[in-house]
């Protein structure tokens, strides 16, 4: 067999080394991360005249895991001394425009759908992202059975293992390579890409190695609804909604990329039997018991059957399907204006980017628009290159880092302040001013006053997003002497932003309010999420929310006070009621119960209630110290967030013990002993130059798809470090 690369490898690429696998590697010496106003995207650079001019800078050096240079420094003695050292070497990461940028990565399905996108939109790979794609692919292959699983730590499946060959034969892996083989024998131990769920059936269909007769309808029509239909699309939870929205118009065009040399090929790859002969229609249901998190239901089945064996062949009227498809035109559209092309996420992202290659051609302003924006989305590290979850972290993890120098004790020292006043020009910087044009033709939720996940651009208000930065600037700014860079007037806008985001119930969502029942997570299609359809109260954002309100009407009790009291009571009764039997909370973006006890705890902290005066604050804490460790540490598996029951990890983690030790000590625990336990488990990681080192990954979304935090190692320990000093002395632990 010969091996064929896409239409866009071409082009020089010099300064190549080898790494330990003998792949080819990228000189790590030679990317810079440019970062405009938070746009982060890595650049290569080809002349050795740029490579002196321009320098690497620390940060660089860290994230590509280049040895940085930082000073050792004197070794902490006290939790304080600790948290000090560690601050000092994350500091030396921050970013120009004053955020901390990171990796996002976890996913194993992201930049399948990216690359297939480059190649079906004939994009121009550049040679060194294709050569550290390569050995990223390689580097997070399951050593024992060759393939790739949901997200970087699960068990292989037919998805991971689908999407990741097709990605890596589309990157020029040699078919014959012996760890292609591997793959590809459990490929065909699964069955072959036909027992790969829905989203994988779409993308090798958009590719042209998979029939359209093998993927369940996706029809546009469904857009057509009146809104009052309790589950119409526009009710859909946001992620859902903007996928499914490029993928009906994408299906409803059943469009596919011209057959060439390498996916015909594919064709004889991907399948147990010769391409022409497997019936795809039979295999629309086909799914491998490993990527079956949630089964479709009945409903679903049937709705599905009717669609494919009366609807499409007998009602589908091609007029209404016109209509349907220029309305799922113009929300793709909208949602592209309104992000200037970077999106929700990386998976609509692409979609619609094909979509446009579609609709508006090869050349237009939105195809190149979007070929520069997928840039955002991608990430270098030591492994090689990987696609972010998101287009960063950047406000989320900015607010959390002024948040623990605050907590820690450390604000009031002038080492910090240029620190800290930068870090507060990007809060100001990514607050959203304004409201999208349109908002409720395009089903958009009020956001003038919110802050985003990641930058402005993107722009989607997130609850907890809102409540950390207003609380991180009330922090800095009322309680610290900062500048005042954000007005009372923006500062109120916040609270007018999360007062409007609380569910019926008292709960809060991440971005929206909800709008329809839970029951239309009976229409879940994707078999390898939970939890995806509608927008459900979670924990931490309800948690989030009621601390940042509590804190706002300390400084301002007079602005809409008995609107927040009447809040915050509605939702300290949600709360209430999320708490288990056992006193746990279950956590939906962090592994799982220490995560959602740390912010439970401290939101009901933040209204009075503790383990002295509680018996829901009294309960939490003691859940969370029925799962100390030994060692004086707390680990979980992120298999609780799976299974939906605790699961300890073999080895206590630096994180989850920081969450557990600020969610006792923030809900006043009174007895030190397991604190300071675990206070030297945290200092005995840490290294002579201040850093902790990589553990598990710490994130999590849709019950089953883990997504890494890595910034959370510094930033959680430092601000319990730094709490347990303030709380219980700064004695000399080691
Ligand atoms: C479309 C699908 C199924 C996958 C794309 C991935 C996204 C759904 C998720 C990737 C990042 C998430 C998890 C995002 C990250 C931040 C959290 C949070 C920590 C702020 C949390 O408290 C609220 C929810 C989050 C916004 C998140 C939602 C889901 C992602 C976008």
């Amino acid at each position: 067999m010969t091996s064929h690369i896409g239409p866009w490898r071409t082009g020089a690429q010099g300064h190549l080394s080898s790494d330990a696998n003998g792949d080819p590697k990228t000189d790590y010496t030679r990317w810079r991360l440019v970062n405009e106003e938070g746009r982060q995207t890595w650049r290569y650079l080809e002349s050795d005249e740029e490579n002196s001019a321009w320098l690497q800078s620390t940060a660089e050096k860290y994230h590509m895991g280049l040895p940085t240079g930082l000073p050792i420094l004197p070794e902490p003695k006290t939790p304080r001394q600790s948290a000090e050292n560690g601050l000092s070497f994350f500091s030396h990461l921050q970013l120009e425009p004053g955020n901390w940028a990171c990796e996002y990565g976890g996913p194993m399905f992201l930049l399948p759908g990216i690359l297939i996108t480059y190649y079906v939109t004939n994009t121009p790979i550049p040679p060194e992202y294709a050569t550290e794609i390569k050995r990223y692919l390689f580097a997070r292959q399951n050593p024992d059975d060759g393939g790739w699983g949901l997200h970087i730590e699960a068990h292989s499946s037919c998805f991971g293992t689908s999407m990741n060959y097709v990605a890596l034969r589309l990157v020029g892996a040699h078919e014959d390579d012996p760890r292609m083989i591997k793959a590809r024998g459990l490929l065909h131990k699964f069955g072959g890409a036909v027992y790969g769920p829905h989203w994988a059936k779409f993308w090798l269909s958009i590719l042209g190695v998979m029939d359209w007769e093998g993927v369940n309808p996706v029809p546009p029509e469904i857009w057509l609804l009146p809104d009052w239909v309790p589950f119409a699309p526009w009710r859909w939870w946001i992620h859902m909604r903007q996928v499914f929205l490029p993928m009906s118009y994408l299906w409803s065009k059943r469009w596919s990329f011209p057959l060439n040399d390498l996916t015909r090929q594919l064709r004889q790859e991907l399948y147990t039997q010769p391409y022409d002969t497997i019936d795809f229609a039979k295999h629309r249901n086909s799914i491998h018991p490993a990527d079956n998190y949630y089964p479709k239901t009945w409903l679903l089945n049937g709705l599905n059957e009717l669609l494919v064996r009366v609807w499409n062949p007998f009602l589908r009227l091609n007029t209404i399907t016109r209509r349907a498809e220029e309305w799922t035109w113009e929300l793709i559209r909208m949602e592209d204006e309104n992000t200037d092309y970077a999106g929700l996420g990386p998976v609509n992202n692409p979609m619609n980017m094909v979509a446009c290659y579609l609709h508006d051609g090869p050349d237009s302003y939105s195809v190149r628009r979007h070929r520069e924006r997928l840039n955002d989305y991608m990430w270098v590290k030591n492994e090689g290159m990987l696609a972010n979850g998101t287009n960063g972290v950047q406000v989320w993890d900015t607010t959390f880092v002024t948040q623990a120098v605050v907590v820690a004790g450390l604000a009031d020292d002038p080492k910090w302040r240029p620190m800290l006043t930068k870090a507060l020009e990007f809060i100001e910087d990514h607050q959203l001013r304004e409201n999208v044009p349109d908002q409720e033709k395009c089903y958009r939720q009020h956001r003038k006053g919110a802050w985003p996940f990641s930058t402005k651009t993107q722009g989607y208000t997130v609850s907890d997003c809102t409540a950390e930065g207003l609380r991180s600037t009330l922090q800095l700014q009322e309680m610290h002497d900062f500048p005042k860079l954000i007005s009372v007037d923006r500062l109120k806008d916040s609270v007018d932003c999360l007062l409007l985001m609380q569910n019926p119930s008292g709960g809060f969502t991440e971005y929206e309010t909800s709008r329809a029942s839970a029951k239309v997570e009976y229409l879940n299609a994707a078999e390898v999420f939970g939890g995806i359809m509608v927008s459900y109260d979670y924990p931490e954002c309800t948690t989030a929310s009621v601390t940042a309100l509590s804190l706002f009407s300390k400084f301002y009790p007079d602005y809409r006070a008995d609107e927040i009291r009447a809040v915050k009571e509605k939702a300290v009764r949600y709360i209430k009621r999320a708490q288990r039997a056992d006193g746990s909370w279950y956590g939906s973006w962090g592994i799982c119960f220490t995560y959602a006890a740390m912010f439970a705890l401290e939101s009901l902290a933040s209204i009075g209630e503790t383990y002295e005066t509680s018996p829901h604050s009294r309960r939490g804490c003691e859940f969370l110290l029925s799962k100390q460790k030994e060692d004086g540490g707390w680990g979980e598996s992120y298999l609780s967030s799976e299974k939906h029951v605790y699961v300890q990890h073999e080895m206590s983690q630096v994180c989850q013990t920081a969450w557990s030790c600020l969610a006792l000590m923030e809900a006043g625990y009174p007895h030190k002993e397991p604190l300071e336990k675990a206070m030297k488990l945290l200092m005995s990681r840490q290294q002579a130059n201040g850093e902790w080192l990589q553990e598990s990954i710490e994130g999590v979304f849709n019950q089953s798809c883990m997504i890494s935090y890595p910034n959370y190692k510094f930033y959680w320990p430092i601000r319990a470090l730094g709490l347990y000093a303030k709380k219980f002395g700064n004695d000399q632990l080691l």
